[in-house]
């Protein structure tokens, strides 16, 4: 077995090209195993396998930095740089799902939002100049990512800088998700299939090296051909009219063919472009699955028949999804728009019905958000589907362009809240704060598949301005009924007859948190201490009526899947204020700091985000504040109360 006597990159250059390839089968079939235990990027990493053996074989990491877009293609990477065990891929304690600079020196960029790798590598490439460092930055940037803005800013900064060394792997697997789109794809596809200057010379070689006396000389010859042989072979490409060297189209499987031309970028001494091609998930045909994303990110698997071990039940995004196809039925105007992702944020079927009225923009939220402000200016209402962390890059199109200007736009955002697995950069944790302060936005946060329908609906009938619905990652709750309503919000559970008309906690519940909420007031209701349970379902603007109902109530309690600061809480809490309602507002939601991965379960428990916690915390609250709102709260232990009462405030876990 080659792999388990890799360490470190190093060691890999005493293996000779037949070891190199049998390392290569031992790595598929590894990931393979390893991945179909515990979901994973699979197809991505699959298709990275040859490429980045010969990138660590050409570059010298840490010292060289290797850097990769997106990261989700960083199993091999992690593989080649001392981490073999997969047992706990993307769960607690376990290796993360992308590049994480506490597991290793080897990696650099956590983030796992697309585009940003050419923005780091012109970052680093100046300071190595700047600092006089001989050390080398190659990029990998997949043919998706370079469908984002953030990509072609970079490259119009590094081809500015002919002298500056800096090489770019363009990855190019044709697929984000699904095919990538657009006229860069186009290009690429241009580029893939023109008989190019590499396999013009790789043939010459394999010809010319047959007839060694003649054949190596001229070899070398051609290979130092000037330009205008390459101009003769191969149509100018977009990326040499931007002033980038291109080399390629390079067999992205191909170990020896990559490292001649990583080798050579490597000498180059300006910024470079290799144009790898390669295969998602290659190597990996399983019996009965051909998954329609190439296995882009798999949960777990059986290996040999690719199938999901559990089959997922109604979830979120289908009925995000279901809903869609009715509304596209009933409303014409009605269209639906993508960043990449058709499949994973339920669009699938309506695109299958309504092919002509689903835009897939690429990974391209900003371009998404002032597109959608176009379509609903021409008389159209857009309905921009995407995970909510991945539309804080499109905060000023959403507030100057699809606000300022009051259109009907509407922002599906699925993923919202703590999804756990995939690491800091994926939970959904900032849009009901980012949003909070857009002029005229309204966010809705349905509780359960019921209020899915509902507000989408009640969504995408309001032409005047941006709405938002947002909802969590995975199964959808049971169904929440409603016990009553007050204004626009739902009461879920009325105060306890003891109580009298002088409850003693009104408890906020938004969007998925419902279950978890009318726990809390169950917990509370053993202490004694009578609770409101209502769910706003839109959360912006706060409810007129909600300071009226809050005046009835001795404190209010706010639980959100959203950060602390400037969610739904401060909301309420400046609602209050601004009312002249001066009872204390109590906000538990996600702490403000980035969340190490591990299951939505965990990181709910980790940051307190859960009904005994909470019901504890309150239950404080409430005994501290007892004598100056009125009557004290029944006896604790009456009704065999577990939750014990904590005499101080404990400390707000940030
Ligand atoms: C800003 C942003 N939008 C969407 C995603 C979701 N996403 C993760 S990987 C991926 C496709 C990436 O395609 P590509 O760059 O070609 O890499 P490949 O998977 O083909 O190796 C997408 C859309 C993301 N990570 N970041
Ligand atoms: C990197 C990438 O592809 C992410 O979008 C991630 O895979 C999301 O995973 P889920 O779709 O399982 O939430
Ligand atoms: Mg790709």
């Amino acid at each position: 077995m080659l792999l388990t006597r890799i360490t470190g990159p190093r060691d890999l250059d005493r293996l000779t090209p037949e070891e190199l390839d049998q390392l290569a089968a031992e790595i598929r079939s590894f990931l393979v195993d390893a991945v179909s235990k515990t979901g994973g990027h699979l197809g991505p990493n699959l298709g990275v396998v040859e490429l980045t053996i010969a990138l660590h074989r050409v570059f010298d990491s840490p010292r060289d930095k290797v850097l990769l877009d997106t990261g989700h293609q960083s199993y091999v990477h992690k593989l080649l740089t001392g981490r073999q065990d997969f047992s706990k891929l993307k769960s607690k304690g376990g290796l993360s799902g992308y590049p994480s600079r506490a597991e290793s020196e080897h990696d650099v960029i956590e983030n796992s939002h697309a585009s940003t790798v050419l923005g780091w590598a012109e970052g680093l490439a100046k300071a190595n100049e700047l600092l006089r460092k001989p050390d080398h930055v190659v990029a990998v940037i997949g043919d998706g990512a370079l469908t984002g803005g953030m990509a072609w800013e970079a490259l119009n900064n590094i081809a500015a800088a002919k002298n500056r060394p800096l090489v770019i792997v363009v990855n190019d697997n044709e697929r984000s998700y699904g095919p990538t789109i657009g006229g860069l794809a186009n290009h690429l596809a241009t580029l893939r299939t023109t008989d190019g200057y590499e396999r013009f010379l790789a043939r010459g070689k394999d010809l010319l090296e047959r007839t060694p006396v003649v054949g190596r000389p001229l070899y070398e010859t051609l290979h130092g051909a000037k330009k205008g042989l390459k101009d003769f072979i191969t149509p100018q490409g977009m990326f040499e009219d931007l002033g980038l060297k291109y080399v390629g189209p390079i067999d992205g499987h191909d170990i020896e063919a990559l490292e001649s031309a990583l080798q050579r970028a490597k000498r180059f001494g300006g910024p470079v472009i290799v144009h790898c091609l390669t295969e998602k998930g290659r190597g990996y045909q399983p019996a009965l699955q051909d998954e329609a994303d190439r296995f882009h990110a798999v949960g777990k698997i059986h290996p040999d028949t690719g199938l999901p071990i559990s089959a997922s039940g109604a979830d979120w995004t289908s009925v995000f999804g279901e809903e869609m196809v009715k509304l596209g039925e009933e409303r014409e105007d009605i269209v639906a728009i993508t960043a990449a992702m058709l499949h994973p944020v339920g669009l699938t079927e309506f695109a299958k019905r309504f092919p002509d009225r689903v835009y897939d923009v690429g990974i391209a939220e900003q371009h998404a958000a002032v597109s959608a402000a176009g379509l609903a200016t021409g008389g159209l209402h857009p309905v921009f589907a995407v995970y909510a962390t991945f539309l804080n890059r499109a905060f000023d199109q959403v507030l100057m362009d699809v606000a300022l200007h009051k259109c009907g736009v509407t922002f599906v955002l699925d993923r919202a809240g703590i999804t756990g697995t995939d690491g800091a950069s994926h939970n959904g944790m900032w849009d009901m704060s980012l949003l909070q302060v857009v002029p005229g936005l309204r966010i809705a946060a349905p509780r359960d598949a019921d209020q899915v329908r509902a507000q989408l609906r009640e969504a995408v009938a309001v032409e005047d301005a941006p709405t938002v619905v947002r909802y969590s990652k995975g199964a959808v709750g049971p169904a929440v009924a409603a016990v009553g309503r007050i204004g626009g919000m739902d009461v879920l559970r009325e105060p306890s007859e003891s109580a009298g008309d002088s409850p003693d906690v009104l408890l906020v519940s938004v969007g998925a948190l419902a279950p978890m909420c009318l726990e809390i007031a169950d917990l509370l209701d053993k202490q004694g201490i009578s609770t409101t349970v209502v769910d706003p379902r839109w959360v912006k603007p706060v409810d007129e009526e909600l300071p009226v109902l809050a005046d009835l109530h001795r404190v209010v309690v706010v639980v959100e899947d959203n950060i602390r600061i400037g969610g739904v809480g401060a909301a309420v809490a400046q609602a209050l204020s601004d009312g002249g309602f001066d009872m204390p507002v109590r906000n538990f939601g996600i702490p403000p700091r980035f969340l190490d991965h591990a299951s939505r379960k965990e990181v709910m428990a980790e940051i307190g985000l859960t009904a005994p916690d909470i019901a504890r915390q309150v239950t404080g609250l409430v005994a501290r504040i007892g004598g100056r709102y009125g009557h004290e709260p029944a006896d604790a232990g009456s009704q065999g109360a577990e939750v014990t009462r904590p005499t101080t405030a404990e400390p707000v876990r940030d």
